[in-house]
Formats: structure tokens, sequence, C-alpha cells
């Protein structure tokens, strides 16, 4: 089935969503358009082309942003930030990079599209600018336990640990992978993508070992992305999006989305931290190594400043929460088919209800911040293939 098939119906969305649990890594592109936003455009409307810029010989312009590219990585917070990117993008009527007949571009045989694990991953390759590039990372410790829960069934490494030990508990099983990963972990499969260092694999670096060219990798990624967002300092992270995109407060609103049910979340032990560290020390080694980037442009960026904006940001988040949502998140039988998120056989996955009597305006902000992944993709799929059979 084509998602350009596809209507809004529950057989059909079912099926979609099928695809979908493994991984959304949108392509999120900006093209010049006439309505093109003062806040994004980096040249004048005149000097705007559709294609990505050639640099001039012996020109010493920084390249310009003409498109974004967001590369989701699995359970690091991604959603969020997509979610985001979708309402600027359909406020800005910017066109989105969406795979002709999927939810996703190669996932699970590679993770990465292969023109960015060409130019970004390859180190042969010298990174050719052709847009911001922005992705976020998040501790390599609740991502795995995290994707552990919700990928239980899906991931083959995964649900053999089920299949071994009988067992239906989720701190059972994970106490048990965590033992004898290589038992349960064959890489050959491709489904297993995620089941070793998932952040490693989503960024299209070989997750299975480290190697020598490992820093060298390292430090071309850092070069290719403009942001490497960090899951556990989300606000600050999008202080520096909207420094890097020339964004307003207002566009950075958002409500935490795919965010699991706390009765699904495994307390960890100290042995369960460290065999998970150790099992997934490449994402380690990614995580340490971003963090530290990160901090560096913190404080590049200003420390008093930074606290000044997430500070602003936070009561706006606050104040839009207040305006938009009945209540904090709520589990998938309180919530409309609209609003509800997909849920994985082995996890609740919560989502938000809107106040009611919201004016048409805000009506139409608050649906937007809360619309799961797979209803806003749809919704601007359609859209932007100028279906009219999905409206929101
Ligand atoms: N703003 C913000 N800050 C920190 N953490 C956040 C945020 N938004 C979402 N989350 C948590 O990220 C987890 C979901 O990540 P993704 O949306 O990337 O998941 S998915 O791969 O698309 O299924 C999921 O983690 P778990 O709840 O531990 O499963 C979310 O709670």
């Amino acid at each position: 089935m084509t998602v350009s098939s596809c209507k809004w119906n529950g057989k059909e969305r079912n099926q979609m969503l099928g695809s979908v649990v493994v991984g959304v890594p949108p392509f999120f592109c900006r093209t010049p358009t006439p309505s093109r936003p003062k806040a994004l455009a980096v040249k004048s409307e005149s000097e705007a082309s559709t294609s990505p810029p050639a640099k001039q010989a012996g020109s010493a312009d920084p390249p310009r942003a003409h498109h974004i590219v967001f590369l989701k990585t699995h359970k690091t917070g991604g959603s969020t930030v997509q979610n985001l990117l979708f309402r600027l993008g359909e406020k800005e009527r910017l066109t989105f990079a969406f795979p002709y007949a999927s939810f996703q571009f190669f996932y699970p045989t590679r993770s990465v599209p292969y023109f960015a694990h060409r130019f970004i991953c390859s180190p042969r390759q010298t990174w050719t600018p052709w847009g911001v590039y922005v992705t976020i990372l998040r501790d390599p410790a609740t991502t795995f336990e995290s994707l552990f829960s919700y990928y239980q069934n899906s991931i083959p490494a995964f649900s053999k640990v089920s299949a071994a030990t009988g067992s239906g508990n989720l701190t059972a099983l994970l106490s048990a992978f965590l033992e004898m990963p290589e038992f349960y972990y064959n890489a050959s499969s491709p489904g297993n993508g995620l089941a070793k260092n998932p952040m490693t694999f989503d960024l299209g670096l070989d997750n299975q070992e480290w190697a020598s060219t490992w820093p060298e990798m390292l430090e071309q990624l850092s070069h290719a992305f403009q942001l490497v967002m960090m899951a556990e300092y989300f606000d600050e992270s999008l202080i520096l999006l909207k420094d890097l995109l020339g964004l307003e407060h207002e566009d950075l609103i958002y409500v935490k989305l795919n965010l699991r049910q706390d009765s699904y979340r495994t307390p960890l032990t100290e042995e369960m931290l460290a065999r998970m560290q150790s099992w997934n020390s490449l994402d380690l080694l990614l995580y340490s190594y971003f963090k530290e980037v990160f901090w560096e442009r913190v404080r590049r960026y200003g420390l008093q400043r930074m606290a000044r904006e997430v500070s602003i940001l936070k009561s706006l988040v606050k104040e839009t929460r207040h305006l938009c949502l009945q209540e904090e998140a709520l589990p998938p039988g309180e919530l409309g088919e609209m609003t509800r998120p997909f849920q994985p056989e082995t996890a609740i996955i919560l989502g938000y209800a809107l106040q009611q009597n919201l004016t048409e305006d805000d009506a139409y902000f608050c649906l937007r911040l809360v619309l799961p992944e797979l209803q806003y993709h749809t919704h601007l799929y359609f859209q932007q293939y100028k279906r009219e059979d999905f409206k929101i």
C-alpha cells in the first residue's frame, strides 16, 4: 500500500502504523517560496534559488540555509522536534521531502538515506553543505530502556528474550537481555539495527564495534550537523535551534510527544545501567562527544543569555498548555482518534485532549501542537500532494 492511497480510517491506519513503528526519518526541506518568512530568509528573495547554492570560488559567504534536514533518531524526543518543524513548515508553506510510498526511507536496511550516508558518513567524502542539518541524541541508557519497552515485540533480538524466558515482565526481560545480549542478538538480521548502539545506527555509522576511524567520524559528524540537540537539555536545544534558524519564541512551543506511561518504565539498577552502557558503548561515545560539543556551543551563546531565553520559553509553554490542554498527558482510551498516538503492544503511549470552546485560531494551533506524528504526516502528505480528502 502506498501512502498516497491512504485515507484516514482505522483499518488503513493500522497498516500505515505498522511501517512507522520502526522509525521515521523525515527530511524537512525548505524551498524558497514567494511567502518566505523573514525569520528563515538568509538572503533576499531575488537572490534565492530552488537549487542548492553553488559556492563561488574564493567566496567567503557562508552556505545559505535553503533547506532544513532533521535526522530523526529513535526514542530521543524526535517526535516532539518533528511536530515543531511540521508546524513551522506548514505555517511557512515549505515543501516536505516525504518518502514517496511510506513513512520512512530505507529503514531497516539502512537508517540514514543514501545521500546523507554518503555525504555525512564517508571518511573519504568532503562534506558538501546543502542546508541546515539538525539531529537529536539522548542519554544512551534511557534511550535503550525506552526502545526495549517500545519495540519489545518488533525487534527480533528483543522478542527472542520473551520467547526464551517465557516472561512477560518488562524489567525481567530487560535484565535477561542485558545478562547475555550476544545470545539474543544476531547482527545480520536487518530488523536488529536498533538492538545495539541505536543512535550510532541511526546516524549511519557501523554500530557493531569501535574502529580507529571513529574519532574522525565524530569530527565529520560535528561538521555535518550544525546542531545536535540533547533530549536532556531540550529547552536549551530549542533556543540554539531558534538562533540557528532565526525563529521566534512562539515557534518553539511544544508538548512532549510519544511519552510512555510511567508504569512501563523499568527502574534501572546500577548493574543494569553498567551493562546497558557496555552493550551500547558506541552510543555512549557518540553521546559524550556531542554533549561536550553542545555545552561548548551553549557557552559561546552565553550562559546567562541562555538562562533568560529558557525562562521565556518555559513561561510560554506553560501558558500555552493552560490554554490548549484539558490536563496533562492522557492514556489512549481517553483520547479521540485524531489525537491518539500509535500504541505498540508493549507500552502505553500518552497523548493530549484539547480544551473545549477554543476559538477557531486557538483550535487550529492547539490541535497541531498535540497531533501525533502519523496523523500530522498524513495531513501534510495529502496537503502537499493536493489531495483534499484528509483535512484537519
Ligand atoms: N521534550 C522532550 N524532552 C525529553 N524527552 C522527550 C521530549 N519529548 C519526548 N520525549 C521522550 O522521547 C521518547 C520518544 O522519542 P521519539 O519521539 O523519538 O520516539 S520514536 O522513535 O519516534 O518512537 C519518549 O521517551 P520515553 O517516555 O522514555 O519512552 C518521550 O517521553
